[in-house]
């Protein structure tokens, strides 16, 4: 189910498909697959589409040859802009460069200004593929960013020029890459589409297996979001039921100035199922939640925390009595979520670590990338570098399941499974959004979801709901976290309507 490989899985794939198959098959059938997607977007008279193909001195760019052949006989006006290797690398690509060359396709040494002077159809990336290993420079560089001026469909081949193919981050210091509208990757997808940098460059991602064996293919330990994670767990409610079937939630946080973010986790929580929500405060208790009456607010003090599903943090502040509550929380035997100030006081605080690492049922902790970065003592930069292998470190190091939040949002667990999610957008990008995410994520625990699923359905329903409003135009501009509980309500009924058992 979706897997993602890392550039070495797919060398070693690869390598062995290779040893099986004629000289030049895999190269010719990756040219092949390009040509269809490009194709795809070309008008149907092709003889009117103006297309520049990029080829560039490794494999990726023999790829891009055999696209320009492929395209040329279909009766599109091809230009070339090849950057030829010191020596030719490969027979496969030597090939390739012959057939281009005996196409119609022509080969034109053009400059930046030449490319933004033409009026393309569209622009077939072949720079690199995972074989960059530094930053795009010089000509190269001037390329990508005149390609990314334009205004037409740009088709990458396997994946953005310029982007790790591994983490999603540009290839820097100071690195371009370019900015496809789609790209089209071979033999597996590749985790840097999806994260980081990936969703803003990959454009639209389809995958080519160029029809190798799927004996080849050994199984992965990262994946894509997929429903098929988690629909075993979206049940239709019993008739015979009542609101102790569903659970308690506790969400702990609540500091002066602060209390609108345990009110969104928890308004979240009641709205997503749970049978009874508490809104336990560290200091002075509001005494209603008067949008949301159902919530029961209460001082955190004398509180019994064996009682519910935890969420700690939203709004939860710094002080040492929120220190305490958190090492309770912690110290108690209930399902726990931390977030947000539990994190930053986690980071300070070796002993808790410690404690929590030690809880026999493991815990959930949503970071965003600077909360992850104080707890693994690195820079958001380091964290942002590799947010896969980040998400893993901290999951191993904590022993917890760990949702490192932002674009392609990774969950991590202590085993090192590990998988990307797709859905959400910009919209998400405000105050509020993850307090909604941890009170989703500890209700549907509280309702008897093990940590790892409740993490992968919290996540995808918190984007999906995002993803339904934004379609509706209630963003990305000016969505407001608290519009996306009813939206999370809809689209979970809607799940468990359509999967549930
Ligand atoms: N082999 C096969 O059967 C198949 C391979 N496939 C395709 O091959 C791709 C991988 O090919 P690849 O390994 O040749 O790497 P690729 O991405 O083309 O770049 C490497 C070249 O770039 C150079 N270089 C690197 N960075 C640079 C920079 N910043 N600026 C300038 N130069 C730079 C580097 O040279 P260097 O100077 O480092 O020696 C080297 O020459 C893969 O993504 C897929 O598209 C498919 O066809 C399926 C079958
Ligand atoms: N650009 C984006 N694309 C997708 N999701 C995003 C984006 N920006 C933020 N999010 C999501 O929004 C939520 C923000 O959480 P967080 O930063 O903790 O906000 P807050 O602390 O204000 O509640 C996370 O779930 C995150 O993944
Ligand atoms: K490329």
């Amino acid at each position: 189910m979706n897997p993602l490989y890392s550039s070495a899985e797919i060398r070693a794939i690869e390598q062995a498909a290779a040893a099986a198959l004629p000289d030049g098959a895999l190269m010719q059938r990756a040219g092949q697959a390009g040509a269809n997607a490009a194709l795809d977007l070309l008008p149907f008279s092709t003889a009117n589409a103006k297309v520049l193909v990029l080829a560039g001195p490794g494999n990726n760019g023999g790829d891009a040859l055999e696209t320009a052949a492929h395209l040329a006989y279909a009766g599109a006006q091809v230009t070339i802009l090849h950057f030829p290797p010191q020596s030719e690398r490969s027979a496969e690509r030597a090939a390739a460069m012959q057939r281009a060359q005996t196409s119609d396709a022509r080969f034109a040494d053009l400059d930046a200004a030449a490319i933004a002077a033409t009026e393309w159809t569209l622009v077939v990336d072949g720079l690199f593929g995972i074989g960059l290993q530094r930053p795009l420079a010089g000509a190269l560089r001037a390329v990508a960013e005149t390609v990314n001026g334009l205004k037409c469909s740009v088709l990458s081949l396997d994946l953005p020029s310029g982007l790790d193919a591994d983490t999603g981050a540009i290839v820097g210091p100071d690195g371009v890459a370019i900015h496809a509208t789609h790209t089209v990757t071979f033999i597996g997808n590749k985790p840097g589409l999806h994260t980081c940098d990936g969703r803003d460059y990959a454009g639209l991602v389809d995958v080519s297996r160029l029809d190798i064996d799927a004996a080849h293919f050994a199984p992965a330990r990262l994946h894509l979001n997929d429903v098929k994670f988690f629909s075993r767990h979206l049940r239709a409610r019993r008739h015979n039921t009542h609101k102790g079937s569903y659970g308690n939630v506790a969400v702990i946080g609540g500091a002066q100035g602060m209390t609108g973010a345990p009110l969104l986790a928890s308004r979240t929580a009641l709205n997503s199922g749970a049978g009874r929500v508490y809104t336990l405060f560290v200091e002075d208790a509001l005494p209603c939640d008067f949008g949301q009456p159902e919530l029961m607010c209460r001082t955190a003090a004398g509180f019994d925390l064996e009682q519910a599903t935890l969420v700690a943090g939203p709004g939860l502040g710094a002080s040492p009595y929120a220190s305490d509550m958190l090492a309770s929380a912690i110290a108690s035997g209930s399902a726990l979520l931390a977030d947000a100030d539990a994190l930053n006081l986690l980071a300070a605080n070796p002993r808790l670590q410690t404690a929590l690492a030690q809880r026999p049922g493991g815990s959930v902790l949503t970071p965003h990338p600077l909360e992850a970065a104080r707890l693994l003592g690195c820079s958001i930069a380091e964290v942002q570098a590799d947010r896969v292998g980040m998400a893993r470190k901290l999951a191993a190091k904590l022993n917890a399941h760990v949702v490192l939040k932002g674009s392609g949002t990774v969950i991590a667990a202590p085993n090192g499974d590990a998988v990307i999610n797709t859905t959400g957008n910009p919209a998400l990008a405000t105050a509020g959004t993850g307090d909604v995410l941890s009170g989703l994520c500890g209700s549907l625990m509280a309702q008897g979801w093990p940590m790892w699923e409740a993490a992968l359905a919290g996540v995808w329903l918190h984007g999906m709901a995002a993803d339904v409003l934004v379609t509706e135009g209630a963003g990305p501009i000016g969505l407001t976290a608290g519009e996306l509980i009813p939206a999370i309500r809809v689209a979970l009924n809607r799940m468990v309507q359509h999967h549930g058992r």
